[in-house]
């Protein structure tokens, strides 16, 4: 009786190769992108070596690129950044790889893109250096974030030494409420059992509320897997994912597609935890870590965290909503979807942004941002006053160069919100998109249920 996670495992473990404990995964498909992949590709090269098998390798652009509508090729976000650009792209290039550039009409975040083009598929194994490449496990694929010298070993020789973790299962039963989404949920994980709650372990996401998710918002709730300290997440491939992939240019042909990949009724997991999604409510981050998050209508805590409440500024015991803001950010590999943008666009539809808040909205690709421009949601953001970005992480994480002033309240789409994260000083509040688009027209904290009613709609 084997779990969904054994059958990759075992489907890809080099027979006979096991040292130390460690198996040794032969890898279907490698991802890297310019900020640490380019570092495993000079590595391998000052080696006088060359990638296995260039094609199953694919070099995004993504961390360091400008995120400034009209950006021009080699622009950077960073002072001296175009080098990871411009390094990344000649090495890719002479090692023969699929480069996906930044002028590519598929650019954008490495776990965005990988399920646009079907890079990332059930039953594959995939790994990046990048440790939100869990994500890509949303499609019943075997995918794990590594380290450069990981990286460098997967391209010369097609395969990675890793250790098999412990498994849990997570199910999720009954449905999460309406305005309740995948990232409140994967958030209500983080806070409940803690940032280390994970444990190391392979989680499988199982029950009727992840059946309901869509595929982006699966790939939400994977994505804050290594939040939770997990070594991988992945949830069993249905309809819903072979429709996803079908027809994608990098898509197994169907009959591979469709093959049954789940966990054996009698499987036996490390550890089960159940969950009800009906007591799942929409969650903010109050703290410096993503396990310090709350309910949207709950109270900062009391107990102890100083540090963070003082890095913070916030008060014990005060309300998380009403607080004041000065910046939005809509985008990043959690929350960068077309999806995620259509939720804060029927917020902002008809509303404006408060004044003194800088909204950002940067799409987490240029398929997601030319499908949302084609329904008109550019215009819908540009009109309530958001700056509308090319794709990449921009705001997600501090690169140095353009950010929030020190300071800064910001609510995030994002899954980091440590010191510093977003900027030097910088406030991060992790939250669902739309809470994110209502605080940035309130002004402060607030839920879309909480804004004053449209004229149009009066
Ligand atoms: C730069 C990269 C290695 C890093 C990661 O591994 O996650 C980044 O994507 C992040 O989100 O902090
Ligand atoms: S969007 Fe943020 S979390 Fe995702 S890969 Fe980029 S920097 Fe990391």
């Amino acid at each position: 009786m084997r779990t969904l996670f054994d059958k990759l495992w075992d489907a890809h473990r080099v027979e006979g190769a096991a040292i130390g404990g460690h198996d040794l995964i032969a890898i279907d498909r490698l991802l890297l992108h310019e900020r640490t992949g380019g570092v495993a590709l000079k590595s391998l090269a000052e080696k006088g070596l060359r990638p296995l098998d260039p094609k199953r390798a694919f070099a995004v652009m993504d961390h360091i690129v400008s995120f400034r509508e009209g950006r021009d090729r080699d622009e950077a976000r960073s002072p001296g950044g175009g080098a990871f650009i411009t390094e990344t792209r000649a090495m890719a290039t002479e090692a023969g790889l699929n480069l996906i550039d930044t002028d590519h009409p598929s650019q954008g975040i490495v776990h965005v893109i990988a399920p646009e083009l079907a890079i990332a598929a059930p039953g594959l194994t995939l790994v990046c250096p990048d440790s939100h490449t869990c994500s890509l496990g949303a499609l019943g694929a075997l995918a794990w974030g590594i380290g450069s010298s990981e990286a460098e070993h997967a391209l010369a020789t097609g395969c990675v030494r890793v250790k098999k973790p412990k498994q849990m299962r997570i199910r999720i039963e009954g449905r999460l409420p309406p305005g309740v989404t995948a990232k409140d949920l994967a958030l209500h994980i983080i806070a409940n059992y803690g940032a280390n709650g994970g444990n190391g372990c392979a989680i499988e996401y199982s029950g009727e509320a992840v059946a309901d998710l869509d595929i982006e918002a699966r790939l939400t709730l994977c994505n804050l897997a290594v939040e939770f300290a997990a070594f991988t997440a992945v949830i069993a491939p249905d309809e819903k994912t072979r429709a996803f992939l079908e027809g994608k240019p990098f898509a197994p042909p169907s009959n591979v597609l469709r093959q049954r990949l789940e966990t054996d009724e009698q499987a036996v997991f490390d550890r089960e935890i159940l969950i009800e999604a009906t007591t799942v409510s929409p969650q903010i981050s109050w703290g410096t870590s993503p396990e310090e998050t709350i309910s949207l209508s709950g109270r900062v805590p009391t107990d102890g965290r100083e540090k963070a409440l003082r890095y913070m500024g916030l008060a014990p015991g005060m309300p998380i909503e009403g607080v004041p803001i000065g910046g939005a950010f809509i985008g990043s590999c959690t929350n960068g979807r077309l999806s995620d943008l259509v939720s804060a666009a029927k917020v902002l539809r008809g509303r404006k942004v408060a004044e003194g808040v800088r909204a950002v909205c940067v799409p987490g690709s240029q398929g997601v941002k030319r499908e949302a421009e084609r329904q008109g949601l550019d215009v819908i953001f540009k009109d309530a006053g958001f700056e509308w970005g090319a794709p990449g992480c921009a705001m997600c994480f501090y690169a140095g160069g353009e950010t929030f002033a020190p300071g800064t309240r910001v609510v995030s789409s994002t899954n980091r919100n440590f010191e510093g994260r977003q900027g030097p000083g910088v406030r991060t509040h992790l939250t669902n998109p739309a809470v994110v688009a209502a605080s940035a027209v309130a002004g402060r904290i607030a839920s879309p249920s909480s804004l004053p009613v449209r004229e149009e709609a009066a």
